[in-house]
């Protein structure tokens, strides 16, 4: 799946001037498989931007199109079909379950498309270095041991885009050097691209695209 924007602005940012660089009312397309990062200061628009690339708002002007598709146009159901099997998202806020258990946190969403069995969810906890979580409450992990749960989530479903918005914000940079790695062999294994939002950080990876706000 390709996305295209064109000219879109949301509306809460309309009044506001935005640089020759901005993508806000450029038109651009994100070809599946893309490696994108999105590298913007606090309070210009990298939530805005994410959640209205995954359907969460609607308050912008201009078209978003997934592949010919316009998104405005989606029922529910649609969106409930696209979640499942082609945008998976890490939130800014995580929204893991806090008295829910790592296990069960991941395996929510891992059960609905019984993508991986649990010694796989187990060996990427492993590799990320929180194995030992695997029946601990997430409301009692540290933010980057649930940062780390949420992205591991984030894989355990197909997709043809993961969105990230600021998912190492709490993770040191051999973590997010960690993270990267598991994300970018999921993204391989299943032909797919991911955009990532950072708050300034140059994180030594050889993204395909940087887009600016
Ligand atoms: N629903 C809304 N109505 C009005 N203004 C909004 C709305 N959502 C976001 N904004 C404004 O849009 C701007 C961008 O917000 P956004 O959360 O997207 O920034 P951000 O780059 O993700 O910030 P941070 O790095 O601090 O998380 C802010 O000034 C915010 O107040």
């Amino acid at each position: 799946m390709n996305i295209h924007f064109d000219k879109v602005i949301p509306i809460p940012l309309s009044g506001i001037s935005h640089s020759a660089q901005s993508i806000w009312g450029s038109s651009f397309s994100l070809n599946k498989g893309e490696k994108v990062m999105l590298n913007a200061s606090s309070g210009k628009g990298k939530t805005t931007f994410t959640h209205t690339l995954a359907g969460i708002r609607n308050d912008f002007n201009g078209k978003i199109r997934f592949d010919e598709k316009e998104i405005t146009s989606f029922s529910p159901t649609a969106w409930a079909d696209l979640r499942k099997n082609k945008i998976s998202f890490v939130f800014q806020d995580l929204q893991l379950f806090p008295q829910l258990t790592v296990e069960e946190n991941l395996q929510l969403k891992n059960q609905l498309t019984d993508t991986f069995s649990a010694k796989t969810l187990k060996e990427m906890l492993k590799a990320l270095e929180i194995e030992d979580k695997w029946k601990v409450p997430c409301g009692i992990l540290s933010m980057g041991q649930q940062q780390r749960v949420a992205i591991i989530r984030a894989l355990s479903q197909p997709f043809d885009w993961l969105i990230m918005d600021e998912p190492f914000s709490h993770l040191d940079e051999e973590n997010t050097q960690r993270s990267l790695q598991l994300i970018d062999e999921r993204a391989n294994q299943l032909n797919a691209g991911f955009v990532l939002t950072t708050l300034g950080e140059d994180h030594s990876f050889n993204f395909n695209r940087t887009l600016n706000l």
